[in-house]
């Protein structure tokens, strides 16, 4: 099986490059202290039709020193005086009117023909709010594992996941400080047959997990900074964060 090494909160590591951000439509869920932090952490920032809204009204004494270098969307959300204020700051602005994708599986597919030297993409504002758009966001990092090896991370100030590939062992470095009490592994877009996990409170030893018989939440880390997941399809790994003071 192959291995891959990963540092699920390495986006908040101080001095992380290659960082690419999108901030999408879900006000209720965006911290705006956690997302002025990350915004000075991205080399790429990108808004998603209303999340537009989000960063104009979060950022309104200094709006000018938080100008996205892309917005997209099929822009239903977006206000008219947020896309012209934008518009006058010389951002690039892009319609992507497909309904068949939600404006955040286009913005995604737009920044990875964009940029090459990304190492991270981290989504804000895709929890809570609209349960279908929830899902949909979900169902984006499936589609992203199609696009990208690029991670790509859905965060809050609070909590992240992030989708881990079938047939391989995942190592997660879970060291940084900033892990939270609960961790969970949801096996979302099927079930799993075979599941071997350490460094859990409650590891699993070869099961599977499935909607209706097991899946794994409010689990916990053991606490010597690695986990290890075995896993024979794709499995999404949650996470409880403890972000920097203000
Ligand atoms: C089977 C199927 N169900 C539903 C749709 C409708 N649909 C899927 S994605 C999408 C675009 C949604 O755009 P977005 O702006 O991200 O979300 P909104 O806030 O407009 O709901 C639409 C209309 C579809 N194309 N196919
Ligand atoms: O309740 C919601 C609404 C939206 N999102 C995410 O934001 C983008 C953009 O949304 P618009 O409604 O088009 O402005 C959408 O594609 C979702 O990814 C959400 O998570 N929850």
């Amino acid at each position: 099986m192959d291995q891959q090494e990963f540092c699920p909160l390495g986006y908040l590591k101080e001095h992380k490059d290659g960082v690419t951000l999108m901030i999408l439509n879900q006000p209720q869920d965006i911290d705006v202290t956690f997302m002025k932090q990350m915004w000075a952490k991205a080399t790429l920032k990108a808004t998603v039709d209303g999340g537009t809204n989000v960063l104009y009204d979060s950022v309104k004494a200094d709006r000018d020193l938080y100008i996205p270098d892309l917005i997209s969307g099929d822009f239903d959300s977006i206000r008219p005086e947020v896309s012209e204020f934008y518009k006058s700051k010389g951002v690039e602005i892009v319609s992507t009117p497909d309904q068949d994708y939600i404006d955040f599986a286009k913005a995604l597919r737009l920044l990875i023909s964009k940029s090459a030297q990304v190492e991270v993409i981290v989504a804000l504002g895709a929890f809570g709010g609209r349960m279908d758009q929830v899902f949909a966001n979900i169902d984006v990092l499936h589609q992203a594992q199609k696009l990208t090896s690029v991670p790509v991370v859905l965060a809050s100030h609070c909590q992240m996941c992030v989708l881990l590939k079938q047939g391989m062992k995942h190592c997660l470095q879970v060291d940084t400080g900033h892990e939270g009490d609960w961790c969970g592994l949801i096996p979302v877009g099927r079930p799993c047959l075979h599941i071997t996990t350490t460094g859990l409170k409650w590891n699993l030893d070869n099961q599977g997990m499935e909607f209706g018989q097991l899946i794994s939440t409010s689990n916990a880390l053991e606490g010597n900074g690695l986990v290890t997941i075995e896993t024979d399809n794709d499995l999404l790994w949650c996470m409880e964060v403890k972000p920097d003071a203000e």
